[in-house]
């Protein structure tokens, strides 16, 4: 599926009674890439799953290619171009490598998985290893190509540097990087690590209590300090 366009139009949603997001709306070009900054707790996550159609939505579109997706459950999003690597990093634990992206191929052939290969050749190295066996940074590297090999128009990336040793970040960015200038899927990419969000987007949008407070270019956000410090905190840039 080639990149699509993302219009998140007037979003809100929360848990059962409680309002989390309220009148989020931005839009995402096809092919282009979007960080969201937040401290924690702002509703950074909870709009990646929402627009995954894993949490209740109160109100609100989700287009994706023009199409409107909100009123369809989470896995008819997933067929029509929408996917999520989780912050739980969720993999089959008892699976191998290989079993687990097997599972993300969904009906393309096979031989696909050299995609995955190619991107992370740590992986390869593992196939044979259990999910379980796999560290911090292989698990993220199998969670995000496997929801890759599904072809999704647009990828949400929730946190994937979390708790990760600086040369792993480093080496899954130029992947999403990489990924990302193919101009084959659209990026949403959730991260607290500020220069790592500046640096991946050409545009941000930051959130607090479930509103949007800022969105513009990153390059805005980068020679802005008082903002910086402001909206994510002090010390933030380097
Ligand atoms: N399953 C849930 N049930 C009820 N409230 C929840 C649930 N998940 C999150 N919340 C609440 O929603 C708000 C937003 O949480 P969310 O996880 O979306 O924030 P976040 O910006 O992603 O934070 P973090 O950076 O810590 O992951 C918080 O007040 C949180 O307590």
């Amino acid at each position: 599926m080639p990149a699509a366009s993302l219009d998140v139009r007037n979003l809100s949603a929360g848990y059962g009674p409680t309002l989390v997001l309220e009148d989020v709306s931005f839009s995402v070009p096809a092919g282009a890439r979007l960080s969201i900054l937040g401290r924690n707790g702002m509703g950074k996550t909870t709009l990646l799953s929402t627009l995954m159609g894993m949490n209740r939505r109160y109100g609100g579109e989700i287009l994706v290619g023009g199409k409107d997706l909100s009123p369809l459950k989470s896995s008819e999003r997933a067929r029509r171009g929408i996917g999520l690597v989780p912050q739980t990093r969720d993999i089959f634990r008892s699976l191998t490598v290989e079993e687990n992206l097997i599972v993300g191929i969904k009906d393309r052939p096979r031989n696909v998985i050299q995609e995955a290969y190619d991107m992370f050749p740590r992986l390869h190295e593992r196939r044979n290893n259990l999910g379980w066996q796999l560290s911090g940074g292989e698990q993220q590297m199998l969670s995000t190509a496997r929801t890759i090999l599904g072809r999704p128009a647009v990828l949400l990336l929730d946190e994937p540097l979390e708790g990760l040793a600086p040369v792993i970040c480093e080496e899954l960015m130029e992947a999403f990087t990489l990924l990302a200038s193919s101009g084959e899927m659209t990026i949403l990419l959730v991260e607290q690590r500020l220069e790592s969000a500046l640096d991946f987007a050409e545009t941000v949008l930051i959130l607090e209590r479930g509103r949007i407070v800022w969105q513009g270019a990153s390059e805005a956000l980068r020679a802005d300090p008082g903002l910086v410090e402001h909206y994510i905190g002090v010390g933030s840039l380097h």
